[in-house]
């Protein structure tokens, strides 16, 4: 059997309702001098042996494709997204094996919405899952005491945070596993691809990822990523 190919996939369909920062899907915003999307699609293009990314986009997003010097390229290309995270993530799958992509292949599916993500994180996390086919994505343990709020805003418990990680993405699983995965949750929310194949019985491995690799959510975050991409630039990482 050949081996297995990597693509990449990157969710970018979003409003960005909690970025509220102005009429510009946050996957638009400049950091570092270039923008979010950018950064992320990127960070994907410098994994060695990356077959292929295809861009998840919004209905009626035509603006800045050009602009991100994209559209040339050979190796990249875009199709629409969903109204849900996890209909823009099926639509894409569906591009990809109209690309050529094979149920056996891997998919790394990426947040444009993190754009501190390195390709060296990314090898980590292809490398650790191997031929894995329960898969696996980046992830960072818990590093502080959790508290569980009240309907005051006081304080009602100390949590138990032994075991607990916070997810990021990407996020890398056989592409026939992680259709049927999602189209089994049609009709429940999950709020990454992992959670959808949890439900189907997946154990998905955690693969420690860079702090850094926030999520673009709030405008407070620009700050740090600014930073964090500034830093990569600097360093010539990812
Ligand atoms: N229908 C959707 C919703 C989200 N996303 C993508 O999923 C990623 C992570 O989601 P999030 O940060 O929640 O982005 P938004 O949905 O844009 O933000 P918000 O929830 O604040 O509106 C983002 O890169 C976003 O573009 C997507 O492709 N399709
Ligand atoms: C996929 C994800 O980035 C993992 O942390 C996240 O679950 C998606 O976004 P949300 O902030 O939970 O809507």
């Amino acid at each position: 059997m050949n081996s297995p190919l990597y693509w990449g996939l990157v969710a970018a369909a979003g409003q960005g309702r909690r970025m509220a920062r102005d009429d510009l899907p946050k996957q638009y915003h400049r950091l570092a001098g270039r923008s979010v999307l950018a950064w992320s699609v990127d960070a994907l293009r410098q994994v060695s042996g990356m077959a292929g990314v295809m861009v998840v986009r919004a209905r009626g997003d035509d603006s800045d494709w050009a602009r991100l010097g994209l559209d040339s390229a050979t190796d990249v290309r875009s199709c629409r997204g969903g109204h849900t995270r996890q209909a823009s993530v099926l639509a894409g799958l569906e591009a990809l094996r109209a690309w050529g992509a094979a149920d056996g292949d891997r998919v790394l599916v990426h947040d444009a919405a993190r754009p501190a993500v390195t390709a060296a994180a990314i090898q980590r996390l292809i490398e650790a899952v191997g031929d894995d086919r329960d898969g696996g994505l980046l992830a960072v343990p818990v590093r502080d005491t959790l508290k569980r709020a009240d309907e005051h805003g006081r304080v009602s418990e100390t949590a138990d945070r032994t075991g607990l990680w916070q997810a990021m993405t990407p996020q890398l699983f056989p592409l026939g596993r992680l259709r049927d995965a999602l189209v089994a949750c049609a009709d429940m929310a999950v709020t990454d691809e992992a959670q959808a194949m949890e439900r189907g019985g997946a154990r998905p491995r955690l693969v420690i990822g860079d702090p850094a690799n926030i999520k673009y959510t709030y405008p407070d975050d620009a700050r740090w990523l600014e930073h964090a991409l500034q830093d990569q630039r600097k360093g010539g990482d990812g």
